[in-house]
């Protein structure tokens, strides 16, 4: 018997005992995947090999924790309050949001499916504070040619300037530089790095505009104004760019419903951490595919013909133990940094690899869930956030309303999201100053996310490739996938595992023949 069939048996026994159940394993050739990581990418990774390859394969996934999921998390208090830690709703648009919704299908979630439509009015409302008030940013077309806080002109002159100014070619430039250039300051102090805090808690001037907002990029480049190349790509006869296997996306009965409902923003009656749960029960209901939590992966050996890796980890617990598994192929779900710890230990060592996945830093972020018992809150917003010119709030980057969108009993719920270490005291004051709700919260949760948000920095995109084209060259039995290199939406994690898993026979796996 092979070494990797008799360390994988051996290994599952050892660590099955500890949770008193040990599965049969047939003792066929299959090629032992290891995943690094039971965040939702790693989750999926697993249930896309299983449903490309089937028995074919065995998806071993590595968990740190004792719980899968990673920053996907609800949390219920005591009082019954329910807070997410991470991500709230997840958007239906373009091939990865129907991608995620085909998944909802099939792990039969789609009953405790809530989404809001379009119309809505928290879907159609965006307010930012500035100047110590909250400003509802423009949302019609009047703004063009009106004049409407917080702008000093009509946006026309920031669309004709767009349209006349000449384009700049072909290098990556910072969002907040290219929409400066292009649409002038005020569009990128009010509008864009706001909303780059939004999404990445980072900061405009630094995120990579043709990583993060690749459309407006390729606009310029290709029409020379990314308002003509909106217009253009939008009413034009556009060549489909879909893979073959982006075509089959979206044919669910809840993706289609979403088109037709037009949906905004949708998540599960238990809260988002539904999602990654009822991708562990999938998986562990297959008999080929194994969640290891609270095991921590401490070292990786590769072999001298690069077929395979040795991974090395540690059983966490009360008797801590050490164990070495022989897997056919790694796929890293997890941030780069993390795998740069682990490369660096690795043998033989690479470090112009592990150097570069070291420059992908994140960003840390603090979220605090409060609850009221009392209507408290304006009802027709999303919530607000706060651009970094505003000084009058240090460290606030912005609060949503949860229970306007998704309403929780009569209460109302909202998440502060600020910079790490701010006591209850501080948010208090923070909510008092922003909302005027000098109330006492009913309850509340603060959570710190130490380095949640990948920074996708001016770069981002070269730099990614570049990883994956040495892991090619040097033909390391290694893949990446996640939020360090492909987006960070839960929609984004899911289709690069996706993309992943179903490339991984190009790494010599020949699934066909074993
Ligand atoms: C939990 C904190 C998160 C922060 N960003 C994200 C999470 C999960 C990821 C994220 N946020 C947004 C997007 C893009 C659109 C989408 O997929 O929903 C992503 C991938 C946008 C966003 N985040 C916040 C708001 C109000 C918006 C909408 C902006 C708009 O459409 O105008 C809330 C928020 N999230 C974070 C912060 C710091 C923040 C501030 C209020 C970090």
């Amino acid at each position: 018997m092979r070494l990797l069939e008799k360390s994988y048996g051996l290994m599952i026994c050892r660590v099955f005992r500890t949770y008193s159940t040990v599965p049969e394993r047939p003792a066929a050739k299959r090629k032992v995947v290891g995943i690094l990581g039971g965040g939702i990418t790693g989750l999926s990774a697993a249930y896309y090999l299983v449903k490309q390859y089937g028995d074919k394969v065995l998806p071993l996934v590595f968990e740190k924790s004792d719980r899968v999921g990673g920053w996907v998390k609800t949390v219920v208090t005591d009082k019954g309050s329910r807070y997410e830690i991470g991500p709230r709703s997840i958007r239906p648009a373009g091939i990865r949001g129907m991608n995620t919704l085909d998944m909802v299908q099939d792990l039969g979630l789609h009953k405790d499916l809530l989404y809001v439509e379009k119309t809505h009015p928290t879907a159609q409302n965006r307010y930012i504070y500035l100047g110590g008030k909250l400003i509802r940013l423009p949302n019609d077309i009047k703004v063009l040619y009106k004049k409407t806080e917080p702008f000093k002109r009509p946006l026309f002159w920031s669309v004709l300037r767009d349209i006349i100014r000449f384009r700049k070619k072909g290098t990556d430039d910072s969002i907040y530089n290219f929409v400066k250039r292009r649409f002038g300051f005020e569009i990128a102090e009010y509008l864009i790095d706001p909303l780059i805090r939004g999404i990445c808690a980072g900061d405009a001037r630094d995120i990579s505009v043709k990583f993060l907002m690749k459309d407006m990029f390729e606009h310029e480049q290709k029409y020379g104004s990314v308002v003509l190349g909106h217009l253009l790509s939008r009413f034009g006869k556009q060549p489909c760019t879909l893979s073959e296997d982006d075509k089959t996306i979206g044919f669910s009965d809840v993706a289609l419903a979403s088109l037709s409902g037009n949906w905004s923003i949708w998540s599960l009656e238990q809260g988002l951490e539904a999602l990654p749960k009822a991708l562990e029960d999938y998986l562990v209901n297959k008999n080929n595919v194994q969640v290891l939590k609270s095991v921590n992966v401490d070292r990786m050996r590769f072999s001298r013909d690069l077929k395979q890796v040795d991974v090395t980890y540690e059983i966490l617990g009360d008797v801590k133990r050490a164990d070495t598994i022989t897997c056919d192929h790694i796929i890293s779900c997890i941030p780069s940094t993390s795998l740069a710890r682990l490369l660096r230990q690795t043998k033989p060592s690479h470090p112009d690899l592990w150097k570069v996945f070291c420059n992908i830093e994140s960003e840390s972020l603090q979220v605090t869930g409060l609850t009221y018992t009392e209507s408290e809150v304006m009802n027709d917003a999303f919530g607000f956030l706060v651009p970094s010119c505003e000084q009058s709030v240090d460290g606030l980057l912005g609060i949503v309303f949860d229970s306007n969108v998704f309403p929780q009993e009569q209460n109302t719920v909202i998440s502060v999201m600020s910079k790490p270490g701010l006591g209850i005291n501080e948010i208090k004051g923070l909510v008092s100053k922003t909302l005027g709700i000098h109330r006492e919260p009913h309850d509340y949760l603060i959570h710190e996310n130490p380095e949640c948000i990948p920074q996708y920095t001016v770069g981002h995109y070269e730099k990614v490739q570049a990883l994956r084209n040495y892991i090619i060259y040097a033909k390391l039995p290694l893949s990446i996938a996640g939020a360090s290199y492909d987006g960070v939406s839960v929609n984004d994690c899911i289709y690069s595992a996706r993309q992943i898993a179903n490339n991984i026979v190009n790494f010599k796996l020949d699934f066909q023949n074993s």
